[in-house]
């Protein structure tokens, strides 16, 4: 087996850092290389929705939770058509998967779709690094792609940065297609693929709505092509920052007061389309147990993050923009990022984490009905 120096002891894997630290371990999934921005996620479970959620396209991806692969690989699971993240980090993989729905290993189906992964790594020691020092570009090696750190920093550090990054083309349907209300329609709704999970349709189906899930390059005609009574803008990768045409649309919606929702990069648009900034949070939050305020009625809800950008706007108070008043609706009581924007002029709101709870817990899922209310009530 090819062998890399750390630290005076060898190893089968690396992991480089663009600040020029290394993390050694094992070969993981496939072996060769891979670059990203390197970023940590708390979730104790649900490793298969992280790995296959498209806001992770161009991340390599470190477990904080030490166990990993446990309950194997299901084909009930993904939120998307394929695994996203450029690669995946972890402790002490499971050796012998257990679980009803298993079917095969999480190393063999990481090898099977190209995925090169790392374990055998200390991951609690990579996580505050991160903390410490932020998100940042890595690559890691295995195989024949083992080299001399100073090469293999030469080129983590010639690797793309997220900021800046215009990614949702990349990972969003290049088709329109379909998916049907469960039960009685009562609703149609058009969402903008940035980079959509399969759980948010489906948490609408499941409330009536016939979604019509379209692709990011979509024109206002086309949105508007199904006469929808809602529109949707979903979550997806990149730097919001650089979404220019995703905020053009958004304007031509709320131009035309239809009920609007938008998730997490769908949150980040609306700021964006009524006139706020974004900017890159240091380490960002990904886990499923952040707690989030309602500032309305001083509920918390536990709540699933993945996000590396943030809305900047005030927290207290009205804000005028060219689409009315909005406010800020939802605050993250860890660090007091914005977490959600209610307009209070138009039918319009959105979240900057996860109310379609894949995986997670399911509190916020009322946002759905609240989508569904305003939908209601235009109708009226
Ligand atoms: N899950 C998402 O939609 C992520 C949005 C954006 N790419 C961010 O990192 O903040």
């Amino acid at each position: 087996m090819t062998t890399a120096a750390v630290n005076g002891a060898t190893a089968s894997a690396v992991l480089v850092l663009e600040d020029g630290r290394v993390f050694g371990g094992r070969a993981y999934g496939a072996v060769g290389e891979t670059f990203g921005e390197a970023v940590f996620a708390t979730g104790m479970t649900g490793y298969q929705e992280t790995l296959t959620d498209p806001s992770y396209h161009r991340q390599v991806v470190v477990m904080t939770a030490p166990h990993i692969g446990n309950t194997g690989v299901n084909d009930e699971d993904p939120e998307s058509r394929r695994i996203w993240v450029a690669g995946y980090v972890v402790r002490d993989p499971a050796r012998v998967p257990s679980n009803w729905r298993s079917v095969r290993s999480l190393d063999e189906e990481l090898a099977a779709q190209g995925v090169v992964g790392i374990s055998g790594v200390d991951t609690r020691a990579l996580t505050r690094h991160l903390r410490e020092r932020g998100a940042m570009r890595a690559g890691i090696f295995s195989g024949a792609a083992l080299s001399d750190t100073e090469t293999l920093l030469t080129r983590v550090r010639s690797a793309p940065v997220m900021t800046g990054a215009d990614l949702a083309a990349e990972v969003a349907t290049t088709e329109p297609y379909v998916v049907p209300a469960i039960g009685r329609k009562r609703f149609t709704v058009a969402a903008v693929d940035l980079g959509i999970k399969g759980m948010t349709p489906q948490r609408m189906a499941e409330r009536g709505i016939e979604v019509h899930v379209l692709p990011a390059t979509a024109s206002l005609d086309e949105v508007y092509a199904s006469s929808p009574d809602g529109v949707f803008f979903s979550n997806g990768p990149g730097d919001p920052a650089a979404a220019d045409h995703p905020v053009d649309l958004m304007g031509g919606v709320l131009e035309r007061g239809t009920p609007l929702f938008g998730i997490c990069f769908g949150n980040q648009i609306l700021g964006r389309a009524l006139g706020f900034g974004t900017f890159k949070l240091k380490y960002g939050h990904r886990g499923i147990n952040q707690p989030v305020k309602d500032l309305a009625t001083g509920r918390v809800e536990v709540t699933a993050h993945n996000h590396g950008f943030a809305v900047d706007a005030p927290l207290e108070g009205a804000t005028e923009t060219p689409h009315g008043r909005v406010e800020v609706s939802h605050v993250c009581l860890n660090d007091d990022v914005v977490e959600g924007l209610r307009l209070l002029d138009r039918p319009a709101f959105s979240v900057q984490y996860h109310p379609e709870a894949a995986a997670g817990p399911h509190d916020a899922a009322y946002l759905f009905d609240r989508f569904a209310a305003l939908m209601e009530g235009q109708r009226a």
